[in-house]
């Protein structure tokens, strides 16, 4: 028997995104009680943590507009936490109205995309989630901090690891208590992430660093690792593989939860999902949408 790779962590955090980052570009409306069916599934698979909306401008991001509904109806396991995405003051009101324990500011390392995603520079947007991280505080919410397009981004190309260093650092000294770097258009290579780790692990440790990668080119598992070895020991996942970012044109959705928990498994590294219920919970929301998994385990496990 080859011995485990010492480097790997021995646990894994999974923060299930497929509430979120899964279902906000989705064309069709998707009523609430589909979402909190979905999410009430993946808390009984046993995920630790299940973003499960984001208070954002129904205006840019329709699908999302039943957040708060969401919220009201699921069926909350006190060990679990349930998080919404906040890019605003505006958005925090509605996350504490809603009851979400615990929020995330989302940033990006690439000007054009932030200007597209949340209509502002990178500098206006680090001004406006200040205020926001404030307000949290003082409500006790612990918050986290998104980078997205530390790959690359779908208007500007390449972008340099040393600039996603320095948004993410900004999220972190902000008060962040960790920061999920976001391949958002799914462009990276192992190479790739080793170089923007090491770049962004100049400043923040790895303990306190996530990866999410978004699986366009294939490489999501590749990609992860590659983080496992450097040390990463949280991954954002989607179940189904559900997602896309509406304004990132031709990004695929994010790694499957379900291929990440199959990897976990064969690696030995404990990450507490009940892999029967999780697979349940992917078919449940695929058979929703009317097309299969975007998740060979989960379709390789539904032909069995
Ligand atoms: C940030 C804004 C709001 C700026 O949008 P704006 O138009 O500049 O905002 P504004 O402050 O000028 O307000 C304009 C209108 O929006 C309303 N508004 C303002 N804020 C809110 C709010 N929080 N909730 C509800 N409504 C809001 C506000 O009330 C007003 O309404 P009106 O008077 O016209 O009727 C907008 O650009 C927006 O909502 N963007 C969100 C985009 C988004 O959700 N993208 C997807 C998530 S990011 C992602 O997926 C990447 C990630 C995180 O997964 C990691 C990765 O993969 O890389």
């Amino acid at each position: 028997m080859i011995k485990a790779n010492p480097r790997l962590p021995t646990q894994v955090k999974l923060v299930e995104v497929g509430p979120r980052d899964g279902l906000q570009n989705e064309s069709v409306a998707i009523d609430a009680s589909t979402k909190v069916e979905l999410v009430d599934r993946l808390t009984d698979a046993g995920l630790s943590y299940i973003e499960t909306g984001s208070f954002v401008s129904p205006k840019w991001v329709p699908q999302m507009a039943t957040s708060s509904d969401v919220f009201a109806q699921i069926r909350r396991n006190p060990k679990v936490t349930y998080a919404a995405l906040t890019p605003n003051l505006q958005g925090l009101q509605a996350a504490i109205a809603a009851g979400a324990d615990e929020v995330a500011i989302f940033g990006a390392a690439s000007q054009s995309f932030s200007q597209k995603n949340i209509n502002c520079s990178i500098d206006e947007s680090l001004e406006r989630f200040h205020d926001v991280v404030e307000l949290a505080k003082q409500h006790d919410l612990k918050i986290r901090g998104y980078v997205s397009c530390v790959l690359g981004c779908p208007y500007e190309g390449d972008i340099a690891p040393e600039k996603v260093a320095e948004v993410a650092r900004a999220l972190f000294a902000m008060g962040c208590y960790e920061i999920s770097l976001g391949d958002t258009i799914g462009v990276g290579t192992p190479h790739k992430v080793q170089e923007m780790l090491v770049a962004v692990n100049k400043y923040i440790p790895m303990d306190k660093l996530a990866v999410h990668f978004h699986d366009t080119y294939g490489q999501a598992l590749a990609n992860i690792y590659t983080a496992l070895n450097m040390g990463i020991s949280v991954i954002d996942s989607s179940v189904a593989g559900l997602g896309g970012c509406p304004y990132a044109k031709g990004a695929s959705g994010n790694v499957a939860t379900e291929d990440v928990v199959y990897l976990l498994d064969g690696l030995g590294i404990d990450h507490g999902i009940n892999f029967d219920l999780l697979l349940k919970a992917g078919w449940f929301i695929s058979d929703k949408l009317e097309r299969p998994a975007i998740s060979k385990v989960s379709n390789a496990m539904r032909a069995k």
